[in-house]
């Protein structure tokens, strides 16, 4: 399965930054890209670059043959029943970037007979630097292998088992919000001993970029990195103790898990539809 018509179902926040990855990628042309929302207006700016876009989903499902999902978790069975007189087995693969929604859930709504994926990017796709998660329990070695391809394409990408999608979407998905905040905090450290805003958004973010590409350049463990930091009776380690007493580690690892916890939340307005 080579995508030739890629159709993305929910115009919002993910789904048009997985349409602008995909433009900025060239992997498919604007013309073979279409999009849906409910209010095409607010797409005014794909369009604008060649995209198609339409209210109408199942006419854009006739379109593609990759059709990705990315509505709310309430909002996913009802498009699946409004799409499923016009899936083909023979054209169609779907992937789902909806958290908390199944394989199963879905397959309970279409069957079985078309290829299914679970993916999970983030919103760093907009740029090509998502770190993306996929998963599948029908789909053959050659569609596992395509829609790999085309996720890498937008930064990194693996392919995990599905009980791992919940923890995948915490720490690749809500990461972003985490590792903002973060970096807004660092912005706010830096204002406090005498940066103004911009230079302290400067200086924090290639700080962070900058951590980043070490761990993935040398592979490291982040201590490794940090014992190369903390110098015996220096500042580092003296604000990092703080942090730690603070509970920096522990709110994160909190947080994290507190993530995770309310997916089977989100997992349970798919059944109250
Ligand atoms: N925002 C993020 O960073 C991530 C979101 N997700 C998942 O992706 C999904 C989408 O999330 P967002 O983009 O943030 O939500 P969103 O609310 O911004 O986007 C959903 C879009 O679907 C559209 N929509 C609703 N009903 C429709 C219909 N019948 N036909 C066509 N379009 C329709 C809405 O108008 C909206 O634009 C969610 O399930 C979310 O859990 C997954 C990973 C990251
Ligand atoms: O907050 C949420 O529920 C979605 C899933 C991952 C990122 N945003």
């Amino acid at each position: 399965m080579n995508p030739n018509h890629i159709t993305i179902i929910g115009g919002g926040n993910l789904g048009v930054a997985i349409a602008e990855g995909l433009i900025a990628s060239k992997y498919i042309a604007p013309a073979n890209l279409t999009i849906t929302r409910r209010q095409i207006e607010k797409l005014d700016h794909l369009a604008a670059k060649g995209v198609i876009t339409s209210d109408n989903n199942s006419k854009s499902c006739l379109r593609g043959n990759l059709i990705i999902l990315a509505v709310k978790p309430y909002q996913i069975k009802e498009i699946l029943e409004e799409i499923k007189p016009v899936l083909d087995p023979n054209k169609h693969v779907l992937a789902s970037v909806v958290t908390g929604v199944t394989l199963e859930d879905m397959q309970s709504v279409i069957g079985s007979d078309v290829s299914v994926f679970r993916v999970m990017p983030n919103t760093a796709i907009a740029i090509r630097e998502s770190m993306t998660c996929i998963a599948t329990n029908n789909a053959d070695q050659e569609s596992q292998q395509s829609i790999l391809e085309l996720f890498k394409q937008l930064g990194d990408a693996i392919m995990i088992d599905e009980g791992l999608m919940s923890a995948s979407t915490v720490l690749g998905a809500c990461g972003i919000a985490y590792t903002m905040r973060f970096i807004r905090a660092a912005i706010q450290g830096g204002i406090e001993i005498g940066f103004s805003s911009e230079v302290s958004q400067q200086i924090a973010v290639q700080t962070v970029k900058g951590a980043a590409s070490l761990l993935m350049e040398t592979g490291n463990h982040p201590e490794q990195e940090i014992d190369r930091v903390t110098t015996p009776k220096g500042c580092t380690i003296a604000g990092l103790n703080e942090m730690e007493h603070q509970g920096f580690s522990s709110s994160l690892i909190k947080g994290i898990k507190i993530s995770h916890g309310k997916i089977s939340g989100i997992a349970e307005e798919f059944e109250r539809k």
